[in-house]
């Protein structure tokens, strides 16, 4: 049986242990710093197994020594915004727990694939790939392919149809910057364009870029939990089952895109070694220069975390 480790039991830790162990896939080690919290949500998630069906052994633990052998460890420690905040406004504390968390990381579960999910999410992936310096298939964040389930969610209530239909695509930093390509997403293999007019896009992709404020504009004290962790179970299992998925998510780049030393959203295949692809989309010229204004974002928070 494979072996997942999920640090931090809160909102969206919690869920991705629920979701992963409703995918039956895997062992699941829960961690956190509060003692008592990862120990009782592992027992409860655990006594409903006779329920749901599930057949896997989930506990709950505040020592780092019981992530050994975890093939992926899921890393979502730190804290969420609140109104009015930036993600970019996390950095400061959420890089001293990423730092504690990666360092118990490779004495424990050295041989482990790290899915960053803490944010700011590409400025925190780069920082576990440094302070790892695990190879860079092994190190990548979960962000766009929750920004695409966004926009594709979106779309299908414009058009309502089917969202298992709807194949959407969303490059870039997971902020404010964050590139939706109405170019490379299809409504059952149609272009967006030959379906909606420009101006219907244009709100449909802002209220994508914005969709994380969104909710947490609603929920005054945290944010988003039920997609995100929906995006990192899917993610797991791609790299458990070797599935091959292509999805988008922070790989770091070394040269794709014409981008060097960052973490940055881009479509990748994940498979049992991780990463094990970049694919390189041909963008316009248009295209490139949203990037390129997101990824100029995403390394002005590396600058602010280098020596
Ligand atoms: N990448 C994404 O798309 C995405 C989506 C949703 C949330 N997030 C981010 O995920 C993070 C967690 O969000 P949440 O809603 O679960 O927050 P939360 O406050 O509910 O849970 C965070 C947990 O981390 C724990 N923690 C803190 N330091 C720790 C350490 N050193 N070791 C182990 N655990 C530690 C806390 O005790 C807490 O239980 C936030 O930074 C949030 O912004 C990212
Ligand atoms: O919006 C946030 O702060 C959390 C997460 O990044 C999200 O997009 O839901």
């Amino acid at each position: 049986m494979s072996k997942v480790a999920v640090i931090g039991s809160g909102n969206v830790g919690a869920t991705t242990v629920q979701r992963l162990a409703e995918l039956n896939i895997a062992d699941i080690v829960m961690v956190d710093i509060v003692e008592g919290l990862p120990q009782g949500k592992a027992l409860d998630i655990l006594q409903a197994a006779p329920l749901v069906g599930y057949d896997v052994d989930v506990i709950g633990t505040n020592d780092y020594a019981d992530i050994f052998d975890s093939d992926v460890v899921v890393v979502t420690a730190g804290i969420a915004r609140k109104p009015g905040m930036e993600r970019d406004d996390l950095l400061a504390t959420n890089i001293k727990i990423t730092q504690q968390v990666c360092a118990n990381i490779e004495k424990y579960a050295p041989d482990a694939i790290i899915m960053t999910v803490t944010n700011p999410l590409d400025i925190i992936t780069y920082a576990a790939l440094r302070c790892t310096q695990f190879d860079r298939n092994r190190v990548f964040g979960m962000s766009g392919l929750l920004d695409s389930s966004r926009f594709a969610s979106f779309i299908a209530k414009e058009m309502n149809c089917s969202v298992r239909d709807v194949n959407a695509m969303v490059l870039g930093g997971h902020g404010d910057s964050m590139v939706p390509l109405p170019k490379y997403t299809t409504v059952a293999g149609i272009p967006l364009n030959k379906l909606m007019d420009e101006n219907t896009i244009s709100k449909i992709v802002d209220r994508t870029i914005n969709a994380g404020a969104e909710i947490v504009g609603y929920m005054k004290n945290g944010s988003a939990f039920y997609a995100p962790s929906a995006a990192i179970a899917a993610m797991v299992e791609a790299i458990l089952k070797d599935t091959k998925r292509i999805v988008p998510a922070s790989a770091f780049l070394n040269g794709e895109y014409g981008q060097h030393d960052i973490c940055l959203g881009v479509p990748v295949k994940l498979g049992r070694d991780g990463v094990e692809e970049i694919i390189e989309l041909e963008l316009s010229s248009q295209e490139m220069e949203a990037l390129q204004i997101s990824a100029n974002a995403v390394r002005e928070g590396i600058e602010k975390i280098s020596p």
